[in-house]
């Protein structure tokens, strides 16, 4: 479970969030600008909010008051971006292993081939980020973050850099890894139909203006 009590500041806008998360997967929606990115950078660890308390599973990860402040390696938490930011000049194959060989034995709970398998990409391996279709990038991309083995995957946009059709291709793998994998997930999307898709429980968004 997440649970989230802070306000985030930068500059005049300020988001306060008060919210307990239980779902595998909780969908994030709101105007452009609301502060969806913000939300995730902050429970990433990447953006310190002004002042409250973030807490996943019983762990601390960040409290003012008591100054914890948990670094974004010391929370394991994946990431995933609009353009799926595959290492360029790696293989398929070593961008799916790049966070995965830095894990102990104990950390890494998805095997290599199970999550090639779950995606359709085990045909890619030796091909280059910029031999793949948009929807293979993508694709790739989920798959390095789940085989990170993350406590919560945070996925910021994913298909918003794709068309129609490639979003309805990579819909159902999200769905999958939701159901086999079982991480959770915060899914932001400007696309209430995207979020719909995979779950019913909605965080709507709303910042203020500071006076
Ligand atoms: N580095 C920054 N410094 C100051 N203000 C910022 C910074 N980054 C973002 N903001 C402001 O914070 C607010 C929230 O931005 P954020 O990117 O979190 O919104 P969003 O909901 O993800 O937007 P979008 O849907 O357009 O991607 C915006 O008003 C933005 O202008």
């Amino acid at each position: 479970m997440l649970e989230l009590d802070i306000v985030i500041q930068r500059g005049d806008f300020v988001l306060p969030i008060q919210a307990q998360l239980n779902s595998t997967v909780t969908g994030i929606f709101g105007a452009s600008g609301c502060g969806k990115s913000s939300l995730l950078s902050a429970i990433a660890g990447l953006l310190r909010p002004q002042q409250g308390q973030i807490i996943l599973d019983g762990q601390t990860l960040f409290d003012s008051r008591k100054k914890i402040n948990l670094a974004p390696q010391q929370r394991h938490i994946g990431l995933m971006f609009q353009d799926g930011q595959l290492f360029p000049h790696l293989s398929v194959k070593d961008n799916l292993l790049y966070g995965y060989q830095r894990l102990s034995r104990s950390e890494q709970h998805f095997h290599l081939a199970e999550i090639c398998q779950l995606l359709e990409i085990s045909h890619l391996f030796s091909r280059l980020p910029r031999q793949l279709s948009g929807g293979e990038k993508q694709r790739v991309a989920l798959g390095r973050a789940v085989l990170y083995s993350p406590r919560l995957l945070l996925l910021d946009e994913p298909l918003s850099s794709l068309d129609e059709t490639r979003k309805a291709q990579i819909l159902p793998f999200l769905a999958r890894v939701r159901d086999e994998v079982k991480i959770p997930m915060l899914y932001v999307s400007h696309a209430l139909s995207e979020i719909d898709y995979l779950t019913k429980d909605i965080i709507y968004l709303n910042s203020q203006t500071k006076d």
